[in-house]
């Protein structure tokens, strides 16, 4: 049978690496390529198509960031799939980010320094908006978009006597201490890219204690440090150029700098591979790339708490009635507009 498989964020970077290097493991996967901008998804067929002339690639428009998209998207994929083998949930952004040249200059020269390249510990903080939905952005498009997608496909993702795959591009930049139970949106700090990617770890690991028994299973991974518009959006690009030759140098001390998006979607491949049942879901999969320049996949141990999972699932669902409600009464309202202008016509 053939593979259902469908990719958020699939245009550019890790994303489209995935699609291509699932392509040539089993060029009979089905695959759906859910992108916001319908332009660059044409574009990323095209060059999927230009390898794989006769792969299955059918494209989806899907804006994370917004409720509606979401909810629409998710009503197109319920008529399209009958079934959803794998759905990757990689989506992403990074808005604003600032670099502490400071912490990074006395990084260089202490101990720490591998985990700081690895991870980006105290080097990086980002100024984040509330989007048209009234909620945080980053968390809106890295997180709850996410959550709505999965809630909202639940009658194709739980099913007897088949097993679906979830699969959250997490990040070594996830971080316990910028992320409260008292602010899930991150409102108040300056790291919400850590704080939404370690909410994500969270979420993974109670949607396995929720719906295992359904046949749903979801993993995180972590795909080291790549080179995509994600990242080259962090510094200039003559920075990037600059440094470019200190890049892989440094990936030779450590193997987290994968550095191409191809090397990056390791973790995210080899999943595809694995039986869901015999994943640890306190793990979380990294993408790693040797000195010598071969991929494998590894997993670490995630700092997680089941009270605090299970905490952030029920706020999750609170947030959910409350958003599904919002839109229930604009949508009232509207219509009330409608037909009181109708009326005075
Ligand atoms: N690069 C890195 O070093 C690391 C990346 N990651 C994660 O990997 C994932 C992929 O990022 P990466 O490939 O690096 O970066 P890219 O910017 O290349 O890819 C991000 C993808 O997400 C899409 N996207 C962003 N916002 C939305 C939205 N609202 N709705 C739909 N799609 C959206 C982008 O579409 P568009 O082209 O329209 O913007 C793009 O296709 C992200 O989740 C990122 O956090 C994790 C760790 C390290
Ligand atoms: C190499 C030199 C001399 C300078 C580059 C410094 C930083 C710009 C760079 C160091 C560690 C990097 C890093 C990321 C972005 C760029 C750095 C901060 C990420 C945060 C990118 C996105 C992720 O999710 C993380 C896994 C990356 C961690 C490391």
């Amino acid at each position: 049978m053939h593979k259902v498989v469908l990719v958020t964020g699939a245009n550019s970077g890790i994303g489209l690496a995935l699609c291509e290097r699932l392509l040539s493991q089993n060029s009979q996967v089905q695959l759906c390529l859910a992108c916001r901008n319908m332009q660059r998804a044409e574009a990323a067929r095209s060059a999927l198509l230009a390898s794989h002339s006769d792969a299955q690639i059918e494209l989806l428009r899907l804006d994370v960031g917004s409720l509606r998209s979401v909810l629409k998207a998710a009503e197109e994929i319920k008529q399209r799939y009958n079934r959803l083998d794998y759905l990757y949930l990689n989506a992403g952004i990074m808005p604003n980010p600032q670099v502490d040249f400071k912490a990074l200059f006395k990084g260089l020269f202490s101990s720490n320094v591998i985990h700081m390249f690895a991870t980006a510990e105290g080097l990086l903080t980002q100024q984040d908006r509330v989007n048209a939905d009234g909620l945080q952005e980053v968390f809106a498009t890295n997180l709850f978009g996410h959550f709505l997608l999965v809630r909202e496909l639940e009658p194709v993702l739980c099913q007897p006597e088949h097993t679906t795959q979830l699969i959250w591009t997490s990040s070594s930049n996830a971080r316990r201490s910028a992320f409260s139970l008292e602010d899930i949106q991150h409102h108040k700090g300056v790291e919400p890219y850590s704080s939404s990617k370690y909410a994500s770890d969270l979420l993974s690991l109670a949607l396995n204690r929720h719906h295992n028994s359904q046949g749903l299973f979801s993993s995180v991974i972590c795909p080291g440090l790549v080179m995509t518009n994600l990242t080259y959006g962090i510094l200039p690009s003559f920075f990037w150029t600059l440094i470019m030759p200190v890049m892989w140098l440094i990936r030779v001390f450590t193997n987290t700098f994968t550095l191409t998006p191809y090397n990056g979607a390791e973790a995210l491949s080899w999943l595809f591979l694995q039986r869901p049942e015999s994943l640890d879901p306190r793990a979380k999969y990294h993408s790693l790339t040797s000195g010598l320049g071969n991929n494998y996949t590894q997993p670490r141990k995630m700092d997680l708490d089941e009270d605090m999972s299970e905490a952030l699932y029920e706020q999750l669902l609170q947030l959910e009635s409350k958003v599904r409600k919002k839109m229930k009464e604009e949508e009232e309202d509207l219509r009330a507009h409608k037909e009181y202008l109708d009326q005075t016509e």
